[in-house]
């Protein structure tokens, strides 16, 4: 999507990248709409394979505490594997960022505690040494979910304390181990907390350059789209222009070469324009123009084509064109100019603006070209023409260069 704004705050953000993590609450939220689902899949991955691990390790629990091993049974896998399970369900379900990171880092410090009463509880003479695995789920929570840096913070703080709550007044515990095993405790929630930190700033940096270049190639998109349009339309009347013309009567000849179809050509030029554009004035010429070709616009079908050739002279490319519906159509076209009314006293006191009208229908076939139902089209228009204005002509038969292939004979005088 492009948008000039979050543009200017993506580069904003890119260039003064302060410690704070967070971004501007516009590139924020978009972040988390871009990020929110993969975000999810990622914790949900990573906290079912921490579920499956914390329950592995009911095998220390039964090989060095057997005295606790029912209450570890029922504290790890009858409590904290539903309580985490549930969380896991309601995270891939889709959560505001906000409920995700709490709810996930509060696996974080359930664990810790359920951890510490497990060793608690025991009398097992190296229960306490199961306190040096608890980095471990410290290491879930800052480094497999990865949990935003605020909350990674909040929950390895709460665990840090609950430790410390258990294990200082845990009697069979030597001073020097408490002190070696908070030590350690503490550095691995530096070192994981850092990593964490890292991680993310490097995860919504990348994420700003992709943003940055998506945005940019919006803008490009935009800008070529326009352009192609600009370059195919005729500034004036905003019909299709003559370079659009080439292109599509080729692609459309080939389609009737394939559908074995017609092809209809209709020539239009306003008459006596000189005489118009002397008495009213070029300007005034060019606002003819216009209403002349809003009019042929209106009175054609969606797929023909409606084209300035030049000067004030049009050109309508039918598809797939009977000789009788492209008369119908080219008189259609010189009935709703003539309805148009301009008043042209360049000719006479009572002429209006009038159009004389060329119509070609061909049946292509490798032995005819483009160009061959174009100058049919235009020799009908002459006809047109000489035969007094303001009139139909259909290209004759005896007109093909190759003496077969048109259709009609037609001639229809208007007035
Ligand atoms: N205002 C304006 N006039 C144009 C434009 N392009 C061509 N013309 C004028 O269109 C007129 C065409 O005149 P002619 O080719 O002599 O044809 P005509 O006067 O219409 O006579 P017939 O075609 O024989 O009926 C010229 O005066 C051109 O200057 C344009 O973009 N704007």
């Amino acid at each position: 999507m492009v948008n000039d704004t979050l543009l200017k705050a993506v580069e904003r953000e890119l260039k003064f990248r302060p410690l704070r993590l967070r971004f501007v609450n516009e590139v924020e939220t978009r972040f988390e709409a871009d990020t929110q689902r993969q975000r999810s899949r990622h914790m949900v991955v990573g906290g079912l394979i921490s579920a499956i691990i914390y329950c592995l390790f009911l095998i220390n629990d039964y090989s060095f505490r057997p005295d606790t091993f029912l209450t570890a049974v029922l504290l790890r896998a009858g409590v904290m594997l539903p309580i985490g399970l549930l969380i896991l369900w309601w995270v891939y379900r889709g959560l505001s960022p906000l409920l995700r990171e709490t709810l996930m880092a509060s696996t974080v410090v359930i664990a810790t505690m359920i951890s510490c009463v497990i060793f608690s509880q025991s009398t097992a003479p190296y229960s306490y040494l199961d306190v040096f695995s608890f980095g471990l789920i410290l290491l879930v929570g800052n480094i497999v979910y990865s949990l935003r840096f605020g909350y990674a913070c909040a929950s390895s703080a709460i665990s840090l304390l609950i430790v410390l709550a258990f294990v200082l007044p845990y009697d069979p515990m030597p001073p020097e181990a408490k002190r070696l095993a908070m030590c350690t405790l503490i550095a691995t929630a530096l070192f994981t907390l850092a990593a964490n930190h890292r991680f993310e700033r490097s995860e919504r940096t990348a994420y700003l350059h992709v943003l940055r270049e998506k945005i940019r190639a919006g803008y490009y998109l935009k800008d070529n789209e326009k352009l192609s349009q600009l370059s195919q339309t005729d500034a004036l009347t905003n019909l299709a222009n003559r370079r659009q013309f080439d292109d599509m009567f080729l692609i459309r000849w080939q389609e009737a070469v394939e559908k074995k179809a017609h092809v209809g050509l209709i020539v239009i030029d306003i008459d006596h324009f000189k005489a118009y554009n002397d008495h009213y004035g070029h300007l005034q010429g060019d606002q003819c123009l216009r209403k002349v070709a809003m009019a042929m616009r209106a009175n054609s079908r969606d797929a023909d084509l409606v084209v300035r050739f030049g000067g004030e002279e049009f050109v309508v490319l039918i598809a797939n064109a009977s000789p009788e519906s492209a008369t119908s159509a080219a008189e259609r076209i010189r009935c709703s100019v003539q309805a148009l009314q301009i008043p042209n006293h360049g000719v006479s006191a009572q002429s209006v603006v009038t159009v004389s009208v060329g119509v070609a229908v061909l049946y292509p076939s490798v032995d005819l070209t483009p160009t061959e139902l174009l100058s049919q089209a235009d020799e009908a228009l002459y006809e047109a023409k000489r035969q007094g204005r303001n009139r139909i002509w259909m290209a004759n038969q005896a007109d093909l260069p190759s003496g077969g292939g048109a259709v009609g004979g037609l001639s229809r005088s208007a007035q």
